[in-house]
């Protein structure tokens, strides 16, 4: 999509000059996804803190007030450094006027994990421009959208030109990893730091496709499970004892596959029931939105779509749970033939949970479930689930003040209204604004559904980026005025 040739006048310097900014904001997006930022690793820790104190010196040069690289103590278990320190959020303020609406934005300076090996074409901790396009982890997931808020403040002082509205940034370092300690901090700062935020605004999704920008006011939950089992007392020989021992990989491998059928039904019994009934008029929302099977085809660079129609692809993603199986720790993985019986595997999978699925109630469904199928085996192995972290699904109402300021930024920028969409990841941080700060949540995504986060290659166009700072700034206009 070309952005918008005529874009409001009001709005002329100050695209101008974000334009002209173009190799400093680019510049700033390499340095941040130079560091390796990755939360669910534990020996990385220090890059995560690292990047906050990058944003922190940012945040400095830019003129924030009141900053803070607030600690929120340590990682709880399951962790394999007891001492491990979560990482700081980053909190700072540009203005306190009382005239003037306050806005929380939320990102997170975390990433996931990103090898060279993994299949990337280039570095991943190295911002790598390939014609219009940004490669690097995070770029899209979150540090450009991040990046992008502070570029947004860049372009006005060096116009200056004065914020329309107070700004307040709540970056945290663990949003890959269950946004650890934040829901606690928040509530603690509702009536102290937070206290006057009039709106949370969060710029940490994606467009639907490739070419039409949205709004997003809906989101899955996730909860992340780890089932583990237990056997010998080390790892074993597999000539000298295969055959005469339980293996524990045998007793995962089968208790992992009793969890899910490959057209992606769940088999846990339960959690059917309690999924909110399709009504007619929600049915009929997903009429308008463009989409259609070859956008998934395209993100996914195959054919393996198990639906085919718009409907069935878009339901699923947004208001149906899903069930997938991310892995297992302790097995062997390598290239080669190591004959080795593992001790100790843990299998990992996470659920996307949606309207009225409790956390509480999915957990203890899933521990049946597990503990029903262990039994089957007859295995003298040990075998319990646990839940590593979850969050809450989240629906809003996507024509309050925000979002038509919203609406406003993408016409001006784009020259297009936005689709409206739900999103079938999860930021498990967006419900805990909403109930503690009594505010509503909007959802501003810049990347594009193509981007690639938490996949290989993962990279922002470089039109989205700029022209996302554009609409950043252009929102922060128009709601000032709401
Ligand atoms: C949508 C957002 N950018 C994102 O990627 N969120 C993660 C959150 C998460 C929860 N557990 C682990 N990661 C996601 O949806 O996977
Ligand atoms: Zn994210
Ligand atoms: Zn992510």
């Amino acid at each position: 999509m070309a952005p918008n040739p005529n874009p409001p006048q009001e709005f002329a310097a100050l695209f101008a000059k974000i334009d002209e900014l173009k190799p400093k904001f680019i510049e700033r997006l390499q340095e941040a996804v130079a560091i390796p930022s990755v939360s669910g690793d534990e020996s990385l820790r220090p890059e995560v803190v690292r990047t906050a104190h990058f944003l922190k010196e940012e945040l400095e040069k830019l003129g924030a007030k009141d900053i803070e690289l607030r600690e929120l103590g340590t990682q709880p278990p399951p962790v394999a450094n007891k001492d491990l320190q979560l990482p700081p959020i980053v909190l700072s303020r540009f203005g306190n006027d009382p005239n003037k609406k306050t806005v929380l934005v939320y990102g997170h300076y975390d990433v996931q994990p990103a090898l060279k090996e993994d299949g990337w074409s280039t570095d991943p901790f190295t911002l790598t421009q390939v014609g219009d396009v940004l490669y690097g982890r995070g770029s899209s997931d979150d540090k450009g959208p991040v990046i992008g808020w502070l570029n947004a403040i860049q372009a006005h002082n060096e116009l200056g030109l004065e914020l329309p509205v107070n700004l307040v940034t709540c970056f945290e370092g663990m949003e890959e990893s269950g946004s650890l300690g934040l829901d606690q901090l928040i509530a603690q700062e509702a009536q102290a730091y937070f206290k006057g935020v009039d709106a949370v605004t969060i710029s940490d999704n994606y467009w639907l496709g490739t070419t039409k920008p949205v709004l997003t006011y809906g989101l899955r939950g996730v909860n992340y499970y780890e089932i583990s089992v237990k056997g010998p007392a080390a790892d074993l020989h597999s000539g000298l004892f295969g055959g005469i021992v339980a293996e524990p990989m045998t007793d995962l491998v089968k208790l992992l596959a009793t969890l899910v059928e490959t057209n992606g039904k769940i088999n846990i019994k339960g959690i059917e029931e309690q999924i909110a009934p399709l009504t007619a008029a929600e049915d009929a929302l997903y009429d308008d939105i463009e989409f259609d099977v070859e956008v998934l085809n395209q993100a996914t660079g195959s054919q393996t779509a198990l639906y085919k129609t718009k409907k069935e692809i878009l339901q699923h993603r947004w208001r149906y749970p899903s069930l997938s199986v991310h892995g297992i720790e302790g097995a062997f993985y390598e290239a080669g033939a190591k004959t080795v019986i593992p001790a100790h595997v843990k299998g990992k999978f996470s659920i996307r949970t949606v309207p009225n699925i409790s956390s509480e109630k999915l957990t203890l469904l899933v521990k049946q479930h597990i503990d029903s199928e262990f039994a089957k085996l007859g295995s003298p192995n040990t075998a319990t689930v646990e839940l590593i972290h979850d969050g809450d699904y989240w629906v809003s109402d996507p024509h309050n003040s925000q979002f038509t300021a919203a609406s406003l930024a993408t016409e001006a920028v784009w020259g297009i209204k936005p689709d409206l969409t739900r999103e079938g990841g999860s930021i498990p941080i967006t419900l805990t604004f909403e109930k503690e700060l009594k505010t509503d949540v909007l959802l501003l995504p810049l990347g594009r559904g193509d981007d690639g986060a938490h996949s290989t290659n993962e990279k922002i166009d470089v039109s989205n980026y700029i022209e996302g700072v554009k609409t950043l700034s252009a929102y922060l206009h128009y709601y000032s005025k709401a």
